[in-house]
C-alpha cells in the first residue's frame, strides 16, 4: 500500500518524480507538492510528461523505455508480466506449486540482523510497529508530511478475519533488537473478471531510512512470498507509487479541499492562476448538514443489507475483493471496539441511506481516517485526512447497461449527493481534506464536488497472475474518463 498518496496542489501537472530514467528514484516519492505556483520542475518535461501518459494508459513502451525498464535487477526474476509482454490470456504466470516444494526456512538475512514475527496482539509490539513507520514510512521527498498511522489503524488494517501471526514479518538488528524493516500480508479472495483467486494484500513494505538501497526490500518481499506460499496462495495484491513491472491499472488521487487555508497555509495546496484565496474558500465552501433523506451511520444489524447491495453494485467491476461476511463487517464497520467508538474518533467511518418510508437501505458510502505528520511546521502537525473506501447503490439498478445514458445519469445524481454529504460529515469531523482515487465510478462526480487531480499517481499490481490492463479512470491525456470510467472495484489501504 500504500505508497504516497499524493499530496496535491490542486494544479493539473501531470508528477514526474518517478519517471526520470533512473530508477534509484523509486524509493523517492511520487510528488513534488512545493508546486503551488503551478510550475513543473526543471525536468525534460514533454518526454516525461509522454511517458507518463504511456504508463498511465498501459500502452506498450518504446524502445528506450523498454531498456530502463531491463534494470529492474529483482522484479525482473519475479512471475510479473514483462513491461512488453504480448498478454494473449489471463491466469498465472508460474507453474503450478505446492506448499511442500518451498523452503521451511526463512531466506538467509544478513548476519548483523534476525527475522522476526510481530505478534500485534501484543500492544507493545503493535506500538513498535507504529512507531517504526510512523518514522519511516512514506512521506514527499522534501520531508514535509510523512504518514500518520496510529496504532488502532494497524489493529484495523493488518487484522481481518484470517489474519496470519506470520505474515507480520520483521527484521532487527542482532545487536540493539531494533526494528529495521517490517513487511505485511493479509488474506483477500479477489475476482480478476469472471474469475475467483485466493490472494493476499501486501502493504507496509518499509525498510528503515539509514538502511535503503542495500536490497533489503527484495529479501523481505521474498520472505513474504515464502510464508504465503507456504499457505497455498500464489497469488498477491500491492500498490505502489513507483513504477514496476507492470502496472494492471493506474489510478490517480484527487483531493477535495475541506479546510483550504490550513492546506494552503502548511503548502498542500496551492493558488490556481487567476484565482484570489478568497475566491478559493468561497468555492470550497460547504455547509454543515447533510442532504440526502435517510442517511444514517451504518450499524451491526444492517450488515446482511448492505452485504446484499455491495455484491450486486460490485459485479460491474473487474477486479473487486470478494468480502465474506465476517470481512465486510470488519472492513466497514471496525471491530466491536471500534464501533463503540463515537463518530469523531473512528477510523472507519460507514452510512447508509434508508429509505425513510419503505425502510430498505439503498445506498452506502464509508471512508476512512488517516492523518499525515506534517513534519517541521510551527502551526501545525496534523493534516486531517478522509480517504473515500467502499460504497454502493441502487441508483442504476435495473436501467440496462452501466454506461447507458439512464444508467450513467442515474448513478451521476446519486453518487453527487452521496459523496457531496460525505464531504459534509468529513468536515464535521474537522478532516481538512477529503482524498479519492479515479477508481469506480468516481470520475462521474469528482469534477462536480470539486475534486482536484493530485500530483501522485497509484499503480495496482498482481504478482503471478497475467491480466489484461484494467481502465483506471483516466484518459490520455490525463482528463477523466467518463466514457470508460474505471474498472477497479478494489480499494487497498
Ligand atoms: C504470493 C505471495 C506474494 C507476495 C509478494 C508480492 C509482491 C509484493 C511487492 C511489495 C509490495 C509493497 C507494497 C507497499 O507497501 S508500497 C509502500 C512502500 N513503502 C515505502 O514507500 C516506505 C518508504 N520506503 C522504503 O521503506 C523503501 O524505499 C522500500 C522498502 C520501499 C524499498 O527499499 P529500498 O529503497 O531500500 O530498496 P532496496 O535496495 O531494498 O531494493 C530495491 C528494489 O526494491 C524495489 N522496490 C522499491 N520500492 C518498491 C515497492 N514499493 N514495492 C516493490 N518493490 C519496490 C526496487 O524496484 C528494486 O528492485 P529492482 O528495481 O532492482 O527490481
Amino acid at each position: 500500500m500504500s505508497k504516497f498518496k499524493a499530496l496535491g496542489n490542486g494544479t493539473r501537472q501531470p508528477d514526474t518524480s518517478n519517471l526520470t530514467p533512473s530508477h534509484h528514484k523509486f524509493n523517492q516519492p511520487q510528488t513534488s507538492i512545493k508546486m503551488s505556483d503551478g510550475k513543473k520542475p526543471e525536468v525534460n518535461a514533454n518526454l516525461i510528461e509522454q511517458l507518463l501518459k504511456k504508463l498511465a494508459m498501459g500502452e506498450e513502451l518504446t524502445e528506450k523505455q523498454r531498456k530502463d525498464m531491463k534494470d529492474y535487477k529483482f522484479w525482473k526474476t519475479q512471475p510479473v508480466a514483462k513491461f512488453d509482454e504480448k498478454i494473449d490470456h489471463e491466469g498465472p504466470i508460474d507453474k503450478p506449486k505446492t506448499p511442500a516444494d518451498i523452503p521451511d526456512t526463512p531466506y538467509p538475512m544478513l548476519k548483523e540482523f534476525e527475522w522476526v514475527t510481530m505478534d500485534l496482539d501484543q500492544d507493545e509490539q503493535l506500538s513498535e510497529v507504529h512507531e517504526f513507520l510512523h518514522a519511516n514510512y512514506v512521506e514527499d521527498k522534501d520531508s514535509t508530511f510523512r504518514f500518520a498511522y496510529s496504532p488502532e489503524f494497524f489493529e484495523w488494517a493488518l487484522k481481518p478475519p484470517g489474519w496470519k501471526k506470520e505474515w507480520h514479518v520483521g527484521v532487527r538488528a542482532k545487536a540493539s533488537k531494533k526494528l529495521v524493516a517490517f513487511i505485511s500480508a493479509i488474506p483477500a479472495k479477489l475476482r480478476v473478471r469472471s474469475k475467483e483467486l485466493q490472494t493476499v494484500e501486501i502493504n507496509f513494505l518499509v525498510v528503515h531510512k539509514q538502511l535503503r538501497n542495500k536490497r533489503l526490500a527484495p529479501v523481505l518481499i521474498k520472505e513474504i512470498t515464502r510464508r504465503v506460499n507456504k499457505h497455498d496462495i500464489w497469488q498477491a495484491l500491492y500498490t505502489a507509487g513507483v513504477v514496476l513491472p507492470s502496472p494492471v491499472t493506474t489510478c490517480r488521487y484527487t483531493h477535495r479541499p475541506l479546510n483550504w487555508p490550513k492546506l494552503y497555509d502548511i503548502g498542500f495546496s496551492g493558488l490556481r492562476p487567476g484565482e484570489t484565496k478568497a475566491s478559493t474558500v468561497a468555492k470550497y465552501t460547504i455547509g454543515s448538514t447533510t442532504k440526502v433523506a435517510g442517511l444514517r451511520p451504518m450499524k451491526l444489524e444492517d450488515v446482511d443489507e448492505v452485504f446484499e447491495l455491495f455484491e450486486k453494485f460490485h459485479e460491474r467491476y473487474d477486479i473487486v475483493q470478494k468480502f465474506t461476511k465476517p470481512e465486510f463487517t470488519h472492513w466497514m464497520l471496525g471491530d466491536a471496539q471500534q464501533q463503540k467508538l463515537d463518530i469523531k474518533d473512528k477510523i472507519i467511518v460507514s452510512y447508509v441511506v434508508e429509505n425513510p418510508e419503505t425502510h430498505k437501505i439503498t445506498d452506502f458510502l464509508s471512508f476512512y481516517i488517516l492523518p499525515f505528520s506534517v513534519l517541521e511546521d510551527s502551526k501545525y502537525d496534523t493534516l486531517n485526512a478522509a480517504y473515500l473506501f467502499y460504497y454502493a447503490t441502487d441508483a442504476d439498478f435495473g436501467k440496462g447497461d452501466r454506461f447507458s445514458e439512464e444508467a450513467t445519469s442515474a448513478l451521476t445524481k446519486r453518487l453527487e449527493s452521496l459523496v457531496g454529504d460525505g464531504l459534509v460529515l468529513a468536515k464535521n469531523m474537522d478532516m481538512d481534506v477529503f482524498n479519492a482515487l479515479t477508481s469506480q465510478d468516481n470520475v462521474l462526480f469528482l469534477d462536480d464536488l470539486k475534486f482536484g487531480l493530485g500530483d501522485g499517481f497509484l499503480n495496482l499490481y498482481l504478482f503471478n497472475y497475467m491480466t489484461f490492463p484494467i481502465k483506471g479512470g483516466l484518459q490520455e491525456n490525463n482528463e477523466f474518463d467518463l466514457v470508460n470510467r474505471s474498472g477497479v472495484g478494489v480499494v487497498m489501504l
